[in-house]
């Protein structure tokens, strides 16, 4: 899974309830709630906190691990409570290998100090979380991101993406991307990376499910060589908070759309994953947890013209090649 956060916090993102729910925001997690989680996950601030649940992360792992799952890129950056020491216990109790993001999340979680680095700053910064270790700790991160845009694009978030390409320029090492909600905010970022020396092949684009909708936007846009993520996984929803335009596709759309890719000769740059980063999509709280693609999205994919071996790379082969440094 090459998009997944065990330890989070999403307070950034908390969204008022809608009119007439507004209890909803401080009520205790109930099972009569759930339906109603599933449809406002932002609306409720115990919902947010991920970073609550390590216990439950545990089982979830093992489960995980029992589906036939190996590796986790868990993709909690700067800014939304990364806690690398957790990450790593995870580990060890599970034996799941677990690769932890280096660098900043969106503009909203960027500190006062972040905002005046210097691209050089911030550059050294991401490259000695790569290299020597982050948040204190002795522990290295294997990948850069999920490095967070919004739309438009703010000038700290430029900063982040500029020294977010010097840096894989020095190391040759896999970026990933959190895109704004447009359909142009994913080529403007590439435009960003390749302009300071970002290497494009070796970058994730996220969030595709929620972001580019046009057939020909799409293969515009893959046309451009990164590797393209449909990563949230089990999640349906309604009303998607942070777009009102956007209307979030089911599984089985993301399944049709993966088969659009495989037909346009796509199966070596497509990559998938869950983004579980609220309670609620936890198996604890009934949720589809991490193992939901290996046991239902795979067999629905057998079915829908993606053959075993293009599941294999989209699984295997090419979050491998994604993930091994230059
Ligand atoms: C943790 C994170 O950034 N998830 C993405 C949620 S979104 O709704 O696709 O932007």
């Amino acid at each position: 899974m090459t998009h997944e956060h065990l330890v989070m916090s999403f307070e950034c993102s908390y969204t008022p309830p809608p009119p007439g729910d507004e209890a909803m925001a401080e009520n205790p997690f109930k099972m009569q709630h759930m339906h109603w989680l599933r449809q406002h996950p932002y609306s409720c601030r115990e919902n947010l906190f991920l970073s609550q649940e390590t216990n439950a992360l545990r089982d979830e792992l093992l489960a995980y691990k029992k589906a036939g799952g190996g590796t986790i890129v868990e993709n909690t950056t700067t800014g939304i409570d990364r806690d690398l020491p957790a990450l790593r216990q995870l580990a060890k109790d599970t034996g799941v290998h677990v690769i932890a993001g280096a660098g900043y999340y969106i503009d909203c979680t960027h500190t006062e100090a972040t905002k005046k680095m210097s691209v050089e700053k911030l550059t050294n910064s991401i490259v000695n979380e790569v290299l020597h270790g982050a948040d204190g700790t002795d522990i290295r991160c294997g990948v850069i991101g999920e490095i967070g845009t919004g739309w438009p694009i703010t000038e700290s978030e430029k900063k982040v993406l500029r020294s977010t390409a010097h840096a894989q320029a020095q190391l040759g090492c896999p970026v990933i991307i959190h895109p704004g909600r447009d359909p142009a905010a994913p080529a403007e970022v590439v435009r960003i990376l390749q302009e300071n020396g970002g290497d494009i092949s070796k970058t994730v684009m996220s969030h595709l499910d929620r972001t580019i909708f046009d057939e020909g936007e799409l293969l515009e846009f893959a046309n451009m060589g990164s590797y393209l993520e449909y990563d949230l996984f089990g999640t349906e929803m309604l009303n998607y908070p942070f777009n009102l335009k956007v209307d979030m596709p089911s599984d089985s759309q993301r399944v049709k759309t993966l088969a659009f890719l495989v037909k346009e000769g796509y199966e070596d740059k497509i990559v998938i994953a869950h983004d579980i980063h609220t309670k609620n999509r936890l198996t604890k709280f009934g949720g589809h947890g991490y193992s939901h693609i290996l046991k239902n999205i795979v067999p629905k994919m057998l079915t829908r013209g993606i053959t075993q071996h293009q599941v294999d790379k989209i699984l295997i082969d090419n979050p491998k090649c994604w993930l091994t440094f230059k």
